[in-house]
């Protein structure tokens, strides 16, 4: 399998604060191939949006390296970047003014000229995300008028209509319902295996990525596990991810029971 992420050494956090505690994970070393379906977990607090904003380019590393396609991130120009990851983030929208359709047509952007003219082929791109994530009937709205999880939708199929080999999302399902939950990470999945694109997202929904995902990486205390989600299960790094006293890992089936 053709590796297209590789993370070699890699630590994170935030050299502003010039103390010991700015560093938030260290020494990271993984990669993944196309058509893998990754999810990055661990508790609050603990790392998995600066890991994403880090290896989506966002945000400065503290030391190591991110290589897409054998290339080290820095020597990547910008816009062959744009076309190699795109990035669906949790900050708020700055553009909501647009329709759903110009919003999703901008993830076309890395290729459409300095007018940023639509293309037939731009064009075809666009309404195949629209299609793909279920997006018909909203097409037209204006996205100020969308509720949470519908722009959550949107915004996911804007990265679709950027078509990178590499796309990464920061808790792309937090505002939608459980069966929408499911059918945006299917559909994600899906994705990665027609067309042998990486996806890569954060998420606290660990019940799912277990019986979705290809690989997890799970970020602990100090230490970190990637593997697929039956290896986390057989060495028990599930077991220890939250304080014992309220939820236990049920290695079982595969979840998280309440303590009586
Ligand atoms: N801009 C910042 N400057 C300094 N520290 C930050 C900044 N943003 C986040 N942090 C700290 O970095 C750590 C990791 O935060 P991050 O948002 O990556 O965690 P997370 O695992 O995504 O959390 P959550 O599950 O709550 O979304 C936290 O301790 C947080 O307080």
């Amino acid at each position: 399998m053709t590796k297209t992420l590789e993370i070699r050494n890699l630590s994170i956090g935030y050299r502003a604060m010039k103390a010991k505690s700015n560093l938030i994970a260290q020494d990271l070393n993984f990669s993944l191939g196309q058509g893998e379906f990754v999810a990055i977990i661990g508790a609050n607090g603990i790392g998995k949006s600066t890991l994403l904003r880090t290896i989506g380019g966002v945000q400065e590393k503290i030391s190591g390296d991110v290589l897409i396609e054998g290339e080290k991130m820095e020597s990547i120009p910008t816009q062959r970047l744009a076309a190699s990851l795109s990035l669906v983030l949790t900050e708020p929208l700055a553009t909501k003014n647009l329709t759903v359709s110009e919003l999703i047509a901008l993830g076309r952007q890395p290729y459409t000229n300095w007018l940023g003219s639509l293309t037939e082929k731009d064009k075809i791109a666009v309404e195949n995300s629209i299609r793909t994530i279920g997006l018909e009937s909203l097409k037209h709205r204006k996205c100020y008028e969308l509720s949470d999880g519908q722009l959550q939708k949107v915004l996911i199929a804007r990265a679709l209509a950027q078509d990178t080999p590499i796309m990464m999302l920061d808790e792309p399902t937090t505002h939608l319902d459980l069966y929408h939950k499911v059918q945006v990470l299917k559909t994600m999945k899906q994705i990665a295996r027609d067309f042998d694109k990486t996806v890569i997202y954060t998420t606290h929904e660990i019940d799912l990525a277990i019986q979705l995902c290809d690989k997890m990486l799970i970020l602990d205390n100090s230490t970190y596990h990637f593997g697929t989600p039956c290896e986390h299960i057989e060495n028990k790094y599930l077991q220890n991810l939250f304080p014992s006293d309220l939820i236990q890992f049920d290695s079982q089936t595969g979840t998280f029971k309440i303590k009586n």
